[in-house]
C-alpha cells in the first residue's frame, strides 16, 4: 500500500518564494548575490545542432514504425532525448494552457503564497533553500505530485484557479496517454517482459514543475534551473511562450535546443537509466535567461507507481552484463531524491552499485 508519507528535508530548509520578492528587498540590486553563479560552466556551441525528432503517426503507421522505433532506440542510447512532433495534442489545448500558465505567474504574489511550500516539504511554489550559501536559481516554481489522485495535496492543485485546473487536467490526461504509448515502445526496445513496462508506470506517481524565468539584467551572471538529469522515467517537456533557453549536454558541451513548432522535448531520466541498466542516458540539462524575456515551461514527470520496486529490467542483464544500479521502491526512490539538491548527475551515481558492494538487482 502507498503511504502518505511527505517527503521531509532537512530542518534547516528554508524557503525563498519568487524573484520578484528578492529584488523588492533591495531594489537597487539587480542580480543579488545568491544569484549569481561564475566560472563554472563549460562553452556553449555556437551554432545549435538539430536535436533528433520522433514523430509519433510514423511510430504507429504499419509501414514506417519499424524504422521509426530504431530511431528511437537510437535516440535514447546516443542523445536521451528527442523532439516529439505529430504527438496528438490539440493546439486548442496547449494554446489554452499557454494562457493559464502565464496567467497563473502573473497572479499578485499575495495569492501565489497561497500555494507556498511548507515546512518539511518539497511541492507547493518557492524554492526550498537547504543552505546558507546555496546558489539560487533565476526562476519561479511551482512544483506538484499530481497522480495518483489521493497524493494530491489539498492545498496545492485541488485549490488552483478553475480554469487552471481544468486545463492541466485536460493536458494531464493527453500527457499520460503519450507517455503510456512511448513506455509501450521502449518496453518493446529494451525486450522486457510483455506489459512489465506498462505494469510499472500505469497510474504511475506523476508530477508537473512549471517554471517563470522573469528577464534577468545580467543574464550571463545566472543560470535559470541548475544542470540537473531528471530523476522520472520519463518527461514531456512544453515551452509554454516559445522563449527558448532550454540546453543539453552531450560530450561535454552545452547546445541550445530549438523547440521545433507544435514539438515536446521529452528527456530520458534516470529511471529509464536504471532500467535499461545503462544503455539509455538520462540527459543532462539546464535552462538559461536572457534579459528582454521572460520564459515559460512546465515538465510532467512519469514515474513508476509508489508502490512498484524497480531496477535493471532481467532482460539485459547477463553474465557479462551485471546490474549497474540498485533495486530500490519507489517510495524511498523519492524521499532521497528530494531530500538532496539538483546537482548534475549526482543522483543517477547514488543509485549505482559500487565496488564490492552487494549485488541485489536480480
Ligand atoms: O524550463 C525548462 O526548459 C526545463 C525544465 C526542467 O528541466 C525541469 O523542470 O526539470
Ligand atoms: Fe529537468
Amino acid at each position: 500500500m502507498a503511504s502518505s508519507q511527505p517527503v521531509s528535508l532537512a530542518s534547516s530548509s528554508h524557503l525563498v518564494l519568487s524573484i520578484e520578492e528578492e529584488l523588492a528587498k533591495d531594489p537597487k540590486i539587480t542580480v543579488p548575490e545568491r544569484y549569481v553563479r561564475v566560472g563554472q560552466d563549460p562553452p556553449i556551441l555556437e551554432t545549435p545542432i538539430p536535436i533528433p525528432t520522433i514523430d509519433m503517426k510514423q511510430l504507429v503507421s504499419i509501414e514506417t514504425k519499424d524504422l521509426e522505433k530504431k530511431k528511437l532506440h537510437e535516440c535514447c542510447k546516443e542523445w536521451g532525448l528527442f523532439e516529439l512532433v505529430n504527438h496528438g495534442v490539440s493546439s486548442s489545448l496547449l494554446e489554452k494552457l499557454n494562457d493559464e500558465i502565464e496567467g497563473f505567474f502573473k497572479l499578485p504574489l499575495e495569492e501565489k503564497t497561497k500555494y507556498k511550500i511548507r515546512p518539511g516539504d518539497v511541492q507547493g511554489y518557492g524554492t526550498v533553500v537547504r543552505s546558507d550559501n546555496q546558489r539560487l536559481d533565476w526562476g519561479d516554481r511551482m512544483y506538484m505530485i499530481i497522480n495518483p489522485l489521493h497524493r494530491r495535496k489539498p492545498y496545492l492543485f485541488p485549490e488552483l484557479p478553475t480554469s487552471l485546473r481544468e486545463t492541466l487536467e485536460a493536458y494531464l490526461l493527453e500527457s499520460q496517454r503519450l507517455a503510456m504509448q512511448l513506455f509501450g515502445y521502449l518496453g518493446e526496445l529494451l525486450e522486457m517482459e510483455m506489459g512489465e513496462m506498462e505494469d510499472l508506470f500505469e497510474d504511475g506517481m506523476q508530477s508537473v514543475r512549471m517554471t517563470y524565468y522573469p528577464p534577468c539584467p545580467q543574464p550571463e551572471l545566472v543560470v535559470g534551473l541548475t544542470p540537473h538529469s531528471d530523476a522520472a522515467g520519463i518527461t514531456i517537456l512544453h515551452q509554454v511562450n516559445g522563449v527558448e533557453g532550454f540546453q543539453i549536454k552531450k560530450d561535454g558541451v552545452w547546445i541550445p535546443v530549438n523547440f521545433l513548432p507544435n514539438a515536446f522535448v521529452v528527456n530520458i531520466g534516470d529511471i529509464l537509466e536504471i532500467l535499461s541498466n545503462g544503455l539509455y542516458n538520462s540527459i543532462e540539462h539546464r535552462a538559461n535567461v536572457n534579459s528582454e524575456k521572460e520564459r515559460v515551461s512546465i515538465a510532467m514527470f512519469f514515474n513508476p507507481k509508489f508502490e512498484a520496486e524497480f531496477g535493471p529490467a532481467s532482460s539485459m542483464l547477463n553474465p557479462n552484463n551485471p546490474p549497474l544500479f540498485r533495486r530500490v521502491g519507489m517510495e524511498k526512490y523519492f524521499k532521497d531524491f528530494f531530500s538532496r539538491s539538483l546537482n548534475g548527475r549526482t543522483y543517477l551515481d547514488y543509485m549505482r552499485i559500487k565496488n564490492g558492494e552487494a549485488n541485489n538487482a536480480n
